[in-house]
């Protein structure tokens, strides 16, 4: 398999929503495990020597395993991959924002053909496994994971301490190594304003939430992330059940609110909806921004069968293709950001027709 099949379509797993458990409100689900060589100064403190014997010894590792989840992946280092390649990366959530902006030969990537698994090579720690599958999911998720983890300690000798566990770069990652995550969209309770009462609630419990594209970044279109904040002295199928026992009572309280607003205020919420429907299907110009809030409605709309013939899928994968990234790599040049504007109002309305036959 080849990064590039990747790079050139819009779909990765995460998206497809209808292979996944309450689609309707968990967009996605992603564990990842941080894991360190021994005796090798963390990513932060590598010079590019260092650096690349640490993606020479995944490779070797790599190479040397059997197994059918690693042979199905490809390893590229970033000084191979233009910075539109890993913005598009990024954007589709496999790789962190600050990753992106890396171009060393020994910062990289291992990704499969559906992008379910990708592995950043010295981000934060030398290897940070993730897997990414549709709706909630989180167990499925460590469990592929698992089996890769596995596989690769048999030729990586991991930093790991008998009584802390696996050793991370940043030390809230001790432990487990773990972070567990849901992405949600919460349109409902935002808009009765009942989104804050229940985030610290979650911070009561260990969690974390945060915006769109993960650590530091907004949430556009009520989407938000929930993670877990421990990662010492719980097992990982604690925290997993955890976070999806929370994820769980968020989905139910979402999905109560959507229904009596639907009942308290119907034409309100339909008008709201079928405008942001309207603007979609007829504006010139639009801003990522802009899209978002209005997707975010329609994707509603969609949930409450209020919009009909569109499917959750291909809102997933507009969300994404409406990215900078997506759009300069779907027209072939660079652009400012006003001509991205425009095309982004034309993608939109092209998908939208072509989703909705
Ligand atoms: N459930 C999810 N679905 C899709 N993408 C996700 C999900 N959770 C996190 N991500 C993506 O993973 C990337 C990293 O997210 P984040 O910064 O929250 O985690 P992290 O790097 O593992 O944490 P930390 O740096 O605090 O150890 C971001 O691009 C984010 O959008």
């Amino acid at each position: 398999m080849s990064i590039h099949d990747l790079l050139n379509q819009n779909f990765v797993a995460w998206m497809d929503a209808e292979k996944g458990p309450a689609s309707d409100i968990v967009i996605s689900s992603r564990v990842r495990l941080a894991r360190n060589l021994r005796l090798v100064p963390f990513p932060h403190l590598l010079d590019e020597k260092r650096g690349n014997q640490v993606v020479e010894e995944i490779r070797k590792a790599w190479k040397k395993s059997g197994y059918h989840e690693l042979l199905a992946m490809d390893l590229v280092t970033f000084n191979e991959l233009p910075l539109l390649d890993r913005k598009i990366l990024m954007e589709k959530h496999l790789i962190s924002p600050e990753h992106s902006e890396a171009s060393a030969s020994f910062k990289g990537i291992m990704v499969n053909k559906d992008g379910s698994l990708a592995f950043m090579i010295n981000e934060e720690d030398h290897l940070r496994l993730q897997c990414f599958l549709p709706g909630l999911q989180l167990m499925e998720c460590y469990n592929r994971l698992q089996g890769v983890d596995d596989e690769l300690e048999k030729y990586l000798d991991y930093a790991f301490d008998e009584k802390r566990g696996y050793l991370t770069s940043c030390p809230t990652n001790v432990g487990t190594g773990m972070r567990a995550s849901v992405m949600l969209h919460l349109p409902a309770l935002a808009i009765s304003g009942q989104l804050n009462r229940i985030f610290q609630n979650v911070n009561q419990l260990g969690m974390t939430v945060r915006g769109l594209y993960g650590e530091n970044t907004d949430a556009v279109g009520n989407f938000y992330q929930l993670s877990n904040q421990i990662t010492l002295g719980q097992t990982e199928e604690d925290i997993i059940n955890n976070l999806t026992g929370i994820t769980e009572q968020i989905v139910e309280q979402e999905r109560l609110t959507r229904e009596r607003l639907l009942k308290e205020m119907p034409y309100q919420i339909e008008d709201r909806i079928g405008r942001a429907y309207g603007i979609l299907t007829n504006a010139r110009v639009m801003t990522s921004n802009e899209a978002m809030l209005h997707l975010s409605d329609v994707r509603l709309g969609v949930d409450l069968g209020i919009i009909k013939g569109l499917k959750p899928f291909a809102l997933n994968e507009l969300i994404v293709a409406l990215r900078p990234a997506h759009l300069q790599k779907k027209a072939g040049k660079e652009m400012e950001p006003f001509e991205r504007d425009v095309k982004r109002a034309e993608v939109i309305k092209e998908k939208l027709a072509r989703y909705q036959k």
